[in-house]
């Protein structure tokens, strides 16, 4: 007997099937289904910051009309006064496939809305590339019927960063899901990033889409890179190209432009090279530039509005990176260029290239300096989570108010936190001359001043009288030995009930994206410390008479570590 060929759906079935399937499935339903094993944090942390957003599919109709009409038999209507939008991604896909022209396969999108269960607005995604009967392309719309080659479901990724972005595709492949591709759509300014859906996945497509609004080719390089289908001669020159970047910002941020600009309205750059005092004509270009980083949006015709990034930029926005653009373009710029002195003789570069430790370099500078604590206050998000740690709020409910000796508090920035959310705790903050004058300023500021005293000193004078001992972003800055002399420090001065907490970011141990690998380099070449994972920290504090008890996330790949003094 002849064995049976299985019978192809047609167009019609197809788009009904999605639109079926769209209408019947939720964010919360879905995402289980898709990556199986999800833990409720990680579901928690993906329904917050994306949505389903539609099943796609890619169908051959002879004309639009019979689309429209096929479209409409099952209940997806289309606003005729929206035009279609010229796929770029798909029609490249297809074009790599069949080995054709990709200027020869008009592919156009199509979202129909569906109402589904739960908020949220729905589409079923058509890509549609039209082939009359006859055509050189009725070979190709059968095999991919057959293949559904582009049939995914998507997610929509609500307020996409490089961050948030680089920590969902993290999850997605910890998942086992592989990527697959993706690109850039200009027509729609917007990025998708494909993967395959793991193998044990339930949900019955093989491929899924996070789609997130804008321009994020950066992280998009990344991930095509991990698709090992990258153009890989583009990526290599977008990597190598990275100091550029790193100036153009610096240069954005030192010339203010991203306070003299709004993020509504566009100026023109002509109006902005005369406020900031530069040249017309290459301030256009370096807008040009950023604007495909989207730190800013427009074109030189039209002028240049602020994006949320660039935003990041301006020197009183909320956690502002403009200390670090300046910082990074600057003194650490230098040092990066004598990298090759690091790797070659293992010694830090920024003290071959001033004589002196960056410590020292910017204590007697105090432009750098202030410079420098500003930076560090730059991601002091990372310690929001910290006042409300069990040791810090047990340390603020015992009957006499516990103290919080903050070794190495910088400019006072945590201290304050933790005294502003337990009314009853104190303080006290070691640190070199002069950061602890910056420190006694935060401090005042905030009202918190009279519960806090001040240690001008080193690692060597740690006071004895504290319950919660904290380490923040310090240990990084050394190598092993003196980490252990400085936990030595600390432990000989600790109580016997006395607990401490580090705050560092921690070297993934599995392969996933983190921070610290970057961080690391910077530790390396600059203060001849290093990132470490939780397990180096362990032997660190072993080391030095204290105990690992467990470890937290905090946010920006932070992580809080808590140690006790060794018992016995
Ligand atoms: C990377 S900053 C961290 C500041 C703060 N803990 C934070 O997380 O924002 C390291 C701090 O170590 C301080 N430091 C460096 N050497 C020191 C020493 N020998 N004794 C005390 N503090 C020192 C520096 O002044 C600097 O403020």
């Amino acid at each position: 007997m002849k064995p049976q060929t299985p019978k192809i759906p047609s167009d019609a079935a197809r788009l009904r099937a999605a639109a079926d399937f769209v209408r019947n499935h939720d964010t919360a339903a879905l995402l289980p289904l898709l990556l199986p094993g999800l833990d409720a944090l990680e579901a928690r942390a993906l329904e917050d910051r994306c949505h389903f957003s539609h099943a796609a599919l890619l169908v051959f109709p002879p004309d639009p009309e019979t689309l429209h009409t096929e479209l409409a038999a099952c209940g997806l209507a289309v606003d005729p006064a929206a035009a279609p939008v010229p796929s770029v991604v798909v029609r490249d896909r297809l074009a790599a496939r069949h080995r054709r022209d990709p200027a020869g396969l008009d592919v156009r999108i199509l979202r129909p809305s569906v109402p589904g269960p739960g908020a949220g607005h729905r589409t079923v995604e058509v890509f549609a590339l039209t082939v009359p009967p006859g055509s050189a392309l009725t070979e190709t719309a059968e095999h991919e019927r057959a293949h559904e080659h582009e049939a995914h479901l998507a997610f929509e990724v609500a307020h996409p960063d490089p961050l948030v972005l680089r920590g969902m595709c993290g999850i997605l492949t910890r998942h086992g899901a592989v990527p697959d591709g993706g690109g850039y759509n200009p027509h729609e300014d917007g990025t998708v990033f494909y993967f395959t859906a793991p193998d044990h996945a339930k949900a019955g497509y093989r491929r899924v889409e996070l789609s997130a609004p804008g321009d994020h080719r950066e992280v998009l390089a990344a991930h095509l890179a991990a698709s090992g289908d990258a153009p890989i001669a583009e990526t290599l020159l977008r990597l190598l190209t990275g100091a550029w970047t790193t100036q153009a910002l610096s240069v954005f941020a030192a010339l203010r432009l991203p306070d003299a600009m709004s993020t509504d309205t566009a100026t023109a750059a002509g109006a902005l090279a005369r406020r900031a005092g530069a040249d017309p004509e290459s301030l256009s270009r370096l807008l040009r530039y950023l604007a495909t980083l989207n730190v800013v949006a427009g074109d030189p015709e039209t002028g240049f509005r602020l994006t949320r990034l660039g935003a990041l930029l301006r020197a009183d926005a909320p956690g502002s990176l403009r200390p670090l653009a300046l910082l990074y373009g600057g003194p650490f710029y230098q040092s990066f260029a004598a990298l090759d002195h690091t790797v070659r003789t293992g010694e830090t570069a920024f003290d071959h290239l001033f004589g002196t430790d960056h410590f020292d370099h910017f204590a007697r500078r105090p432009e750098l300096a202030e410079l420098f604590d500003r930076s560090m206050a730059a991601s002091t998000r990372m310690f929001d989570p910290l006042t409300g740690h069990p040791v810090i709020t047990a340390a603020s409910t015992v009957p006499t108010p516990g103290r919080v000796v903050d070794i190495a508090g910088g400019n006072g920035e945590l201290l304050a936190r933790l005294l502003i959310a337990h009314p009853r705790l104190h303080g006290t903050l070691l640190e070199r001359p002069h950061a602890v004058e910056a420190a006694r300023r935060t401090l005042a500021a905030t009202g918190c001043g009279d519960r806090c005293t001040y240690v001008m000193g080193d690692f060597a004078d740690v006071p004895t009288d504290g319950d919660v001992y904290v380490l923040s972003r310090v240990l990084h800055d050394w190598d092993d030995d003196r980490c252990v002399e400085i936990l030595r420090h600390c432990a000989r001065a600790m109580p016997a009930h006395a607990e401490l907490l580090i705050i560092e970011r921690l070297l993934p141990t599995d392969g996933s994206p983190s921070l610290a690998v970057a961080w690391d380099l910077h530790m390396m070449c600059n203060v001849g410390g290093r990132e470490r994972t939780a397990a180096h920290y362990a032997r660190l504090l072993t080391a030095a008479d204290l105990t690992l008890l467990s470890h937290a996330p905090l946010p920006l790949d932070g992580q809080v570590l808590h140690a006790h003094k060794a018992k016995g």
